[in-house]
């Protein structure tokens, strides 16, 4: 059986004021890109340095690509962009991949090599030779992105790569880790960009509270909750019973057309024509459901459908849940 490229178990920080994060238990694949999702002071910052050797678990266990975590083996297959990162402002750019070419033991020639399309790829090329003090915000964090790739890692780890760029950025950073995805390198991803997650992201967990709520596939998880209107003419109530018993599914009468709209109710002066509302998995169900409207001989005038976005069931998957998910 092939080695996950991250596998904790049980995983727990647990701090002296009693914060930090309990019992993570996930398994990232290789090639995979994991998103870790949670509100300030969730706990995704103290489960990746525990990942990456910074910082000890109080409990659990963890590996990387089968070799223990903090151990040399592991460290020499990662990548991490820090949360907080600072550079040292007198050196210049090229000079602080070179340091962490040096730290990672790399011949000088590979580094003199290297170091060049490593700027070039994190869009700072032209500024190697400024010293960081004049390197904006968004500079820095890209220069934190080249330092992370400087040992071409199987496994990367970003916390929160983006916070500092503007939208311009956002997207060319994404675009350079859909790069590395197709690489086929590992991808661990804490951001509070959820469209980042959404985007770059095969699975995610949330955490809350220092313990994971939910995870899955991003994308199931998304398509779980779409949310489908239909507009039929040729309505009448008892059809709504009818519907509901013949599909098993929970098909209700819609103020809204899907689209944020609400909808003065009936939708128009000829009663017989309304809105329906469903949720549902798939569009295999909606074209059932279409087939359905249309064996009762009604007319389907327009079909709608809106996915939840990440935004939204990042809040409704938080607010309300105490630290062990349970309704408050
Ligand atoms: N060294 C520490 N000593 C004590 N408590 C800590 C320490 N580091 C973090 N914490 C606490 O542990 C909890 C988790 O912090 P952590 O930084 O891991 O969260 P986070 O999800 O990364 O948050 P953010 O998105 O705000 O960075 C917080 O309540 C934080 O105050």
């Amino acid at each position: 059986m092939s080695v996950a490229a991250i596998e904790a178990t049980g995983l727990t920080k647990e701090y002296t004021n009693g914060r930090g994060c309990r019992d993570v238990t996930i398994s990232v694949g290789k090639g995979e890109a994991f998103g870790f999702l949670g509100p300030n002071g969730a706990g995704k910052s103290t489960f990746v340095k525990m990942l990456v050797g910074l910082i000890n678990p109080s409990y659990g266990s963890a590996t990387i690509l089968g070799h223990k975590i903090g151990s040399l083996e592991a460290k020499s297959l990662i990548g991490y962009l820090p949360e907080l990162y600072r550079y040292q402002e007198w050196l210049t750019g090229e000079e602080v991949i070179r340091l962490h070419a040096r730290l990672c033991k790399m011949e000088r020639s590979t580094a003199d090599q290297r170091i060049p399309e490593l700027l070039e790829k994190v869009g700072i090329g032209r500024r190697g030779r400024d010293r960081v003090k004049h390197y904006s915000k968004g500079m820095q964090q890209r220069l934190g992105l080249a330092c992370a790739l400087v040992n071409d890692p199987a496994v990367l780890f970003l916390d929160e790569p983006s916070s500092a760029l503007d939208p311009i950025g956002r997207m060319e950073v994404r675009s350079i880790l859909e790069n590395l995805k197709k690489k086929g390198t590992t991808i661990f991803l804490n951001s509070h960009l959820l469209e980042d997650v959404e985007l770059l992201c095969d699975r995610m967990a949330l955490l809350n509270d220092g313990v994971i709520l939910r995870h899955g596939k991003v994308s199931e998880v998304l398509n779980k909750r779409t949310s489908w209107h239909f507009k039929v003419g040729g309505f009448s109530p008892f059809l709504l019973s009818w519907l509901n018993e013949r599909s098993g599914l929970q098909i209700s009468l819609s103020t809204s057309n899907g689209d944020s709209t609400t909808l003065d109710f009936p939708t128009s002066l000829d009663n017989s024509i309304v809105w329906l509302e469903a949720e549902l998995e798939n569009e295999e169900q909606a074209g059932w459901l279409n087939a359905l409207i249309v064996e009762q001989g009604m007319t389907l005038y327009e079909v709608s459908h809106k996915k939840e976005r990440l935004e939204e069931w990042f809040m409704s998957a938080v607010s309300g849940l105490n630290h062990r998910g349970e309704r408050a």
